[in-house]
């Protein structure tokens, strides 16, 4: 498996960060790695976001992704700013193709088994189950997981403090994507404290695994 999906793995949580001032990047970044997860999908929403990027990129400690790539500039973009694994909704060979071309891992969205059929023709080793509670929840991802026996699934979507630990029960699961832990409204607020707050318990929930 590719290191930076490796490396996922073991943190077993994906922070999806909506970032509408980058100079909340760097706190924000502190509370995450202060709550025990040094990890951050900053998704390309925002006007901010390549400069959030940027700026948890500088960090050193955190683990620095974008999500809501839909575009191969966008890889690009994403990629210069400091980017270590790109994120998207759904599957489009051609950010798939710029992602190995660049040297970074892509994690795109594949909810079927034809979208995880074509993502393993495409070789790719793990897919995001996204949008994941309104497509089957963990009894999903598990017959999906059945035939695809390689793949590795990050679903993401609808999931929260209440059912995280049913997706991270499941082999097939590589980690847990979210936002429930950086709330944007907490963020906007400047409430630091509370994403540290809400990370560390979603740490705990990983715990065993
Ligand atoms: O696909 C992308 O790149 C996205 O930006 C989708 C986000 O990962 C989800 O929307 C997060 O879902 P919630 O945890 O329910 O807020």
């Amino acid at each position: 498996m590719h290191e930076i999906l490796r490396q996922l793995g073991e943190h077993a949580l994906v922070p999806v960060v909506v970032l509408d001032d980058p100079a909340a990047a760097l706190p924000l970044g502190q509370a995450l790695v202060d709550g025990g997860l040094p990890v951050a999908e900053v998704t390309l929403r925002t006007p901010e976001a390549l400069k959030g990027i940027q700026e948890l990129a500088g960090h050193g400690g955190l683990l620095v992704g974008a999500g809501t790539v839909l575009t191969p500039d966008q890889v690009d973009l994403a990629v210069a700013a400091g980017a270590r694994y790109v994120v998207s909704p759904g599957l489009s060979r051609a950010v798939v193709e710029r992602c190995r071309s660049v040297g970074v891992p892509a994690l795109p969205g594949a909810v079927t088994a034809t979208e995880v059929q074509a993502a393993v023709e495409l070789g790719l080793e793990a897919v995001k189950f996204f949008p994941a509670a309104t497509s089957g929840g963990p009894a999903a991802v598990a017959a999906l997981a059945a035939p695809f026996a390689a793949m590795r699934f990050v679903p993401t979507g609808g999931i929260d403090a209440g059912n995280v630990a049913d997706y991270l029960a499941l082999p097939a699961v590589l980690a847990v994507g979210g936002s429930w832990m950086v709330p944007r409204a907490a963020v906007r607020a400047g409430d630091f404290a509370r994403v540290r707050e809400l990370t560390s318990q979603a740490v705990a929930a990983t715990r065993g695994r």
